[in-house]
């Protein structure tokens, strides 16, 4: 199948690398031309494990480039470009309506248009009739909804693994789905088909149910604290049932990325312009709005004051295994710290801090991170944090504090090295 793939960020590099895997010509266009160039030179624009390697094996299937006549080839095209938040807390769509102006101007001959990209319920359809407004015959082309579930730091694994392929159908579509299967063929998940609209709040609908867990678990933290109780022990003990589940329950400095905090708004908005009062999704960004203040608090309460000291942070990015800053707590957290008037030493395997901040340097390791420190911050749950030697840590260290605001050290390795452990509802 010819496929052509628009935006090759997190998601379309990610499908394109996978469908050519699985035997497809792909083709992948980006308007920025600096990706186009480094694709073109074999290097990758951002760091997801294992995607370089995907990219480099397929190289005789896969092509990069800025030029839309490669739509007038394909059969099925997969818009993948990005939806970010308005400051309303709306979903942008403005990349998607270029893309639909691109889409009028090219295509031919009959296509089958698959938007991956996460969108407000109601835009596929909407995206029909702007395609037909601007001069689109409508039997040439057919839309499909196919929301993309991968997560930044497994997202190879998670593509060629997922536990389900959505598929949000126009009525009396089923050429389309057939098309949708023929694409993933070699994949094997349960389909659920819907309608558009259906597809597009299967995906609001699952970022929003696991923002909640979070949020849920932050706050039973903040109840584990004031009874001097573990949550770990709570996240464990209702794990095991399986209507609970044992998955995201870590409590820690909120959620972040490129994803939840802008997709719960999104929600909320979109339930809101059909005024449908969104009481719970307020609550969890409440809870995540706040939960840095906890974290500092926390620290407060152990160095305070804070102003003069030297604080190591462990973490840039929003997560581990990717390099994506994009609404990170761990960079939100190392602001805070600025601004109290710490000086933080800051090290992150992948990341970069995204703009320079008063006090704050970013060093290459995390024996440079810790020289002298009065704090240790784990901001994001590497793996190599979790394994540090802590007596080599202690020995490094001025201050004895090492704060865990990812829930992810072995406490009890950390205080046998004469050091103090303090996590989030970990008191
Ligand atoms: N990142 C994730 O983990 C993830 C997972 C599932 C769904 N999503 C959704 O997928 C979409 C893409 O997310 P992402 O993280 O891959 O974004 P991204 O910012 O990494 O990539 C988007 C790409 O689209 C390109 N682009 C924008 N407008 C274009 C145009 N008119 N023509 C050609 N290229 C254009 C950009 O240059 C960029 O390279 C979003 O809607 C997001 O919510 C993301
Ligand atoms: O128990 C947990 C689990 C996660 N997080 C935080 O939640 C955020 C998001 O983590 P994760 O979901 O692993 O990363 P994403 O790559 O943003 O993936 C989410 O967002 C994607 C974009 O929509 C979806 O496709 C994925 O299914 C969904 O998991 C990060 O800041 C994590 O630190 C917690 O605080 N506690």
């Amino acid at each position: 199948m010819n496929i052509c793939i628009i935006g090759a960020g997190y998601v379309g590099l990610t499908t394109a690398a996978v469908l050519a895997e699985l035997g497809h010509e792909v083709h992948c266009i980006d308007q920025d031309e600096r990706k186009i160039r480094l694709l073109n030179n074999g290097e990758i624009p951002f760091y997801e494990p294992g995607l370089e390697e995907l990219v480099t094996k397929n190289c005789n299937y896969l092509t990069f480039s800025g030029r839309w006549d490669y739509i007038k080839r394909a059969a099925v095209i997969v818009i993948c470009v990005g939806t970010p938040p308005r400051p309303d807390g709306s979903a942008d769509l403005r990349y998607i309506e270029a893309v639909l102006e691109r889409l009028a101007a090219t295509v031919e001959s009959y296509k089958t248009i698959i938007t991956k990209s996460t969108v407000p319920p109601g835009t596929n359809e909407w995206m029909r009739t702007e395609l037909i407004r601007k001069g689109m015959a409508p039997h040439l082309f057919r839309i499909v909804s196919n929301p993309e579930f991968l997560r930044e730091g497994s997202a190879v694994y998670d593509m060629f693994h997922p536990d389900k392929i959505v598929v949000g159908l126009e009525p009396d579509d089923d050429r389309s789905l057939a098309v949708v299967q023929a694409m993933y063929a070699g994949i094997n998940a349960p389909y659920v088909t819907t309608s558009l609209t259906g597809a597009e709040l299967i995906k609001y609908a699952a970022n929003a149910f696991l923002a909640t867990k979070i949020s849920f678990i932050n706050e039973m933290a903040r109840i584990c604290d004031a009874f001097a109780v573990d949550v770990n022990d709570i996240a464990r003990g209702i794990g095991f049932d399986p209507r609970i589940g044992p998955h995201f329950l870590r409590a820690g400095l909120g959620y972040g990325g490129s994803c939840f905090p802008k997709d719960v708004k999104a929600l909320e908005h979109a339930a809101r312009s059909r005024h449908v009062e969104p009481h719970l999704l307020q609550a969890v960004q409440s809870v995540n709005a706040t939960q840095l203040d906890v974290c500092l608090d926390k620290l407060n309460q152990v160095l305070a004051p804070l102003h003069g000291k030297k604080i190591a942070v462990l973490g840039i990015a929003f997560k581990p295994n990717t390099d994506d800053t994009r609404f990170s707590p761990a960079e939100a957290l190392i602001r805070r710290l600025s601004e109290a008037g710490c000086t933080v030493a800051a090290y992150d395997p992948k990341a970069t801090l995204t703009s320079p901040l008063a006090n704050v340097k970013q060093v290459r390791s995390v024996h440079e991170a810790i020289q002298g420190a009065d704090g240790l911050v784990i901001a994001t749950d590497w793996d190599e944090f979790c394994t540090l030697d802590w007596s080599e840590v202690k020995a490094a260290m001025n201050g004895t504090l090492v704060f865990d605001g990812r829930n992810c050290l072995d406490r009890l390795a950390v205080e046998q090295s004469g050091l103090r452990y303090m996590g989030v509802g970990r008191p």
